[in-house]
């Protein structure tokens, strides 16, 4: 089918990657996010100082907007962030794949992280089971472009630094060494959730039964579970749990073992280099894997993404990963 395509997605601060996409002929700079369901734009409704700095969707500038009437929506993010506002519909296209009559939610109110990051709005890629507009729950761009695809599937590129790229419909093959390992998906929470049993920090492998892992390219990090997190650091020299940066830090010239998860009964392996995210002041770094703060699902975030191509597959459903 004809609506295949590939949209590129552009490094803003090393691993929060933008796709630039038309809302009714409007073009904003979306984040997209597996972690989520809901497809929501800064609009023309927000408070001046909402808006600085964005680009701005105006319902009233598009020809193909259709209003839902007292329809709304409202989320809050696991980080914390949130946003809420009214629902239409209009014409989405991102990359060469195009859905008339997509649920676009306008947002009257954003929290501040949004309003300090470079996103103007949300594309949710998660299960359409979690959006959040009432009284008539939405699809996902996805869920509503899948009968246009040649396959029902997506995948995300996002090379650490370097241009990305989300795929809809298509596996590039260019875009990846080796070969695809697959992960049944469980979607009964709405994610792309698989069993994730263990973990292995340089040579040892640590047992965490029962254990989920969800592939979300709207968390940064990678965020584990409390023992796999001290575990990791306690085999980096000079790491500690520092409060004030609320997460691990260490000295930013050691070198950093590499971690691997297993992915549905495979493993994944992070490269020490990738998990040092960023210099907190010249001496001390903030790691890239951080804890999830509780429960049993591990979050595998950009840091992940940045190691591997990952394969989000409607037909099982399943998460494929392959080595960049
Ligand atoms: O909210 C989640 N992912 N997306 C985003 N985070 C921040 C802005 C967007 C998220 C989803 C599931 C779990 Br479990 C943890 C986190």
């Amino acid at each position: 089918k004809r609506q295949d395509g590939s949209a590129s997605a552009a490094p803003a601060g090393g691993t929060e990657y933008l796709v630039s996409t038309s809302v009714g002929g409007e073009s904003l700079n979306l984040d997209f996010d597996t972690g989520s369901a809901d497809l929501w734009v800064f609009s023309s409704s927000l408070s001046s100082a909402s808006k600085k700095g964005h680009d701005i969707y105006t319902a009233s500038k598009s020809p193909t907007y259709q209003a839902l009437s007292g329809y709304t929506w409202s989320i809050t993010y696991a980080d914390g962030s949130g946003a809420s506002g009214k629902v239409g519909t209009d014409t989405v296209t991102i990359g060469g794949t195009s859905v008339t009559g997509q649920a676009v939610e306008l947002a009257t109110k954003v929290s501040s992280t949004f309003v300090s990051d470079a996103a103007d709005g949300l594309v949710g890629l998660a299960f359409s089971s979690i959006n959040t507009v009432q009284p008539v729950q939405q699809q996902t761009f996805f869920d509503n472009a899948q009968p246009s695809l040649n396959s029902p599937l997506f995948a995300a590129y996002l090379p650490y630094n370097a241009d990305g790229a989300y795929d809809f419909g298509f596996i590039d093959s260019s875009k990846y060494s080796g070969s695809i390992n697959y992960a049944t998906v469980n979607s009964g929470n709405g994610f792309w959730e698989f069993a994730s049993n263990s973990y292995q920090v340089g040579g040892s492998t640590f047992s965490q039964s029962g254990n989920t892992g969800i592939a979300d390219t709207g968390t940064t990090l990678v965020l584990m579970i409390d023992d796999a997190v001290s575990n990791y650091y306690a085999s980096v020299s000079g790491a500690s749990n520092s409060a004030t940066y609320g997460g691990y830090i260490f000295p930013c010239s050691t070198s950093l073992p590499s971690l691997s998860v297993d992915i549905g009964g495979n493993y994944a392996t992070i490269p020490g280099s990738l998990l040092n995210f960023q210099s907190i002041d010249g001496t001390n770094c903030f790691g890239g894997l951080q804890s999830v703060g509780g429960g049993t699902q591990n979050i595998y975030g950009d840091v992940f993404f940045n190691a591997y191509y990952g394969i989000f597959d409607a037909s099982v459903p399943q998460f494929g990963f392959a080595a960049l």
